[in-house]
């Protein structure tokens, strides 16, 4: 057992090891090229032409792709995203020294033989619930087995090794690490999840922790100053707002090959988009009680990154993110706080895709989707940023609710800006339907604040109900009280009404001194808990 500990912690050492910061760039280049993900272009995504985004994007890429030189200082910066830490604590990490030179970092890695062969193992997490899960099947079966005939018996041996070996490919000595990027050193990749405008995701099993994370690749070679902000912005908005269960949560960032890398918590549902798409084709739609929680559980995410002074800015299906609980993932949907009682449905909602957040009192605002772009911030007008992300809700959940695809221009995107809802499958209740079409009113103060939808009674109606029937029955607790202490009160009167009738106290029994109050104790409610708290409300 302890040379077990012993290997186990060897094994820790080395990767520790290759997270160093020097590896994780020294062979960038070569770990990335072979790699032939085929990305779609900008043009064929879904997505409507976002003016400001696609001008600051073309101008700033590279014709040499990954071959251009990076600036130095861009550099430096991006390489020392190793953990979600504040932006001023990178800068301070950044005065560390290395070497940046793509020559010399080309020199130090001469021709490595092919990755499959170096692959280090994948440690398996003994914590997530399907390690416990599959655990507890090999044991069954094991205890099972003592009973079975030699051939069933190599028959389960097999797939208990199989239940082991579920990630993995075979496990291997120690690597030569340093040589590896760190995206291969660190992570196991299992597929690719998704393909968005900037870069491709990746489903990936770190190494170390054996637990599933979401690993965004930006397409785009951070070659220009203008996309390197652009990368950049993501990041800093992550480590700024720290863990929320409605939020995506951020584990690191780094800089590999020119490109930025962003590990983020992987939401086993996919997006909300995929789910709208998946229930449409099947001539499904949200419940009316299902919008209702996502719509606040949305606005919980929300409420937390304004109360950080930030506004995300493109809020829509695709950016927001589902787990299902429980959830194997790292940092998964049981992290929660004080909020995550609305989890009842197993679904948590999570606002990902930060790539636009900027600060509410000093913006620089790259616009997003044009079909959720409230009309304020396309003429420019910063004053009530938070409201914009209001607005891109409410289109969000009509989405949800069954809408059709929403314009990107035209009459029809003026007439949603007028609070004109669009035609629904199924009618949803007049309260919904004010808070949706308030939230979509073309005066951005009159649409609620996230704060204000987190506590809005629509939103709060099974709550609402739950709470009515609590009260009945501590209103009906308090009344029993009541008349009891009343009773009480009766018979202290009576006995204090005795003692002053001779002929009673004369032939008066035992018994009846005994129920005659003694000094010191108390009268009334003397049945009742003294510290007996009345407020029921906080229940
Ligand atoms: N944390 C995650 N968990 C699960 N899937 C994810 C995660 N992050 C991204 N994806 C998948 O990858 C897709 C693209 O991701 P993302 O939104 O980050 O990229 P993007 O380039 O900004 O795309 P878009 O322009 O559509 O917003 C998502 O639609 C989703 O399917
Ligand atoms: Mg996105």
């Amino acid at each position: 057992m302890a040379a077990a500990a012993n290997e186990k912690s060897v094994q820790q050492h080395l990767y520790f090891l290759s997270c160093g910061e020097e590896d994780s760039s020294d062979s960038s280049v070569e770990d990335w090229e072979p790699r032939s993900v085929s990305v779609r272009s900008p043009s064929s995504a879904c997505h409507t032409p976002r003016v400001q985004r696609h001008r600051t994007r073309s101008t700033s890429v590279s014709p040499a792709g990954s071959t251009s030189p990076i600036p130095y200082a861009a550099w430096r910066k991006l390489r020392l995203c190793d953990s979600p830490s504040t932006p001023k604590s990178l800068l301070s990490k950044s005065a560390l020294p290395y070497s940046s030179s793509k020559s010399s970092r080309c020199q130090k890695v001469p021709c490595r033989p092919a990755l499959s062969n170096q692959a280090p193992s994948v440690n398996v997490n003994p914590f997530t619930p399907d390690t416990v899960r599959r655990k507890s099947e090999y044991y069954k079966r094991k205890n099972c087995r003592s009973d079975d005939d030699d051939g069933h018996r190599s028959k389960e041996t097999q797939t208990s090794s199989e239940d082991e070996s579920y990630f993995l490919p075979p496990k291997r000595p120690a690597v030569p690490a340093l040589m590896l990027s760190r995206y291969e050193s660190e992570f196991l990749e299992l597929g690719r999840i998704g393909v968005g405008e900037f870069g491709a995701v990746y489903r990936c099993v770190k190494r170390l922790d054996g637990c599933m994370y979401a690993i965004k690749r930006l397409r785009r070679p951070l070659a220009g100053s203008a996309n390197e902000q652009l990368a950049l912005k993501e990041v800093y908005a992550h480590a700024v707002l720290g863990h929320h269960p409605h939020v995506v949560r951020y584990y690191s960032a780094w800089a590999e090959d020119d490109h930025m890398i962003i590990q983020n918590e992987f939401c086993d549902g996919g997006s909300l988009h995929d789910v709208i798409t998946e229930k449409e084709e099947q001539g499904e739609f949200f419940y009316e009680s299902e919008l209702r929680d996502l719509l606040l559980q949305v606005s919980m995410g929300l409420k937390y990154i304004h109360a950080a002074g930030l506004v995300h800015l493109d809020i829509k299906p695709s950016n927001i993110f589902i787990s299902h609980q429980p959830s194997s993932s790292a940092g998964g949907a049981g992290d929660s706080d004080e909020e995550d009682g609305h989890t009842s449905s197993g679904v948590v909602y999570k606002i990902g895709d930060l790539g636009h957040v900027t600060s509410i009192s000093s913006p620089q605002v790259e616009e997003g989707d044009s079909r959720f772009l409230a009309c304020e911030v396309l003429r420019e007008d910063y004053t009530h940023l938070p409201k914009a992300d209001i607005f891109a809700l409410s289109l969000t959940v009509l989405l949800a609710a069954g809408a059709p695809p929403l314009p990107q221009n035209g009459d029809e995107w003026h007439h949603l800006r007028q609070a004109h809802l669009p035609s629904l499958p199924c009618e949803l209740t007049p309260a919904l339907k004010n808070l949706l079409q308030t939230m979509l009113d073309p005066d951005p103060s009159v649409r609620p604040s996230a704060s204000a939808l987190c506590r809005h009674p629509v939103l709060h109606r099974e709550r609402a109900g739950k709470l009515a029937t609590q009260l009945r029955r501590e209103l009906n607790v308090e009344k029993f009280r009541t008349a009891m202490l009343e009773r009480e009160l009766q018979e202290a009167r009576l006995a204090a009404v005795l003692p002053q009738q001779p002929a009673l106290a004369a032939g008066c029994t035992n018994s009846q001194t005994a129920s005659l109050p003694r000094p010191g104790r108390r009268l009334v409610g003397r049945h009742a808990a003294r510290s007996m708290s009345f407020g029921g409300l906080g229940h």
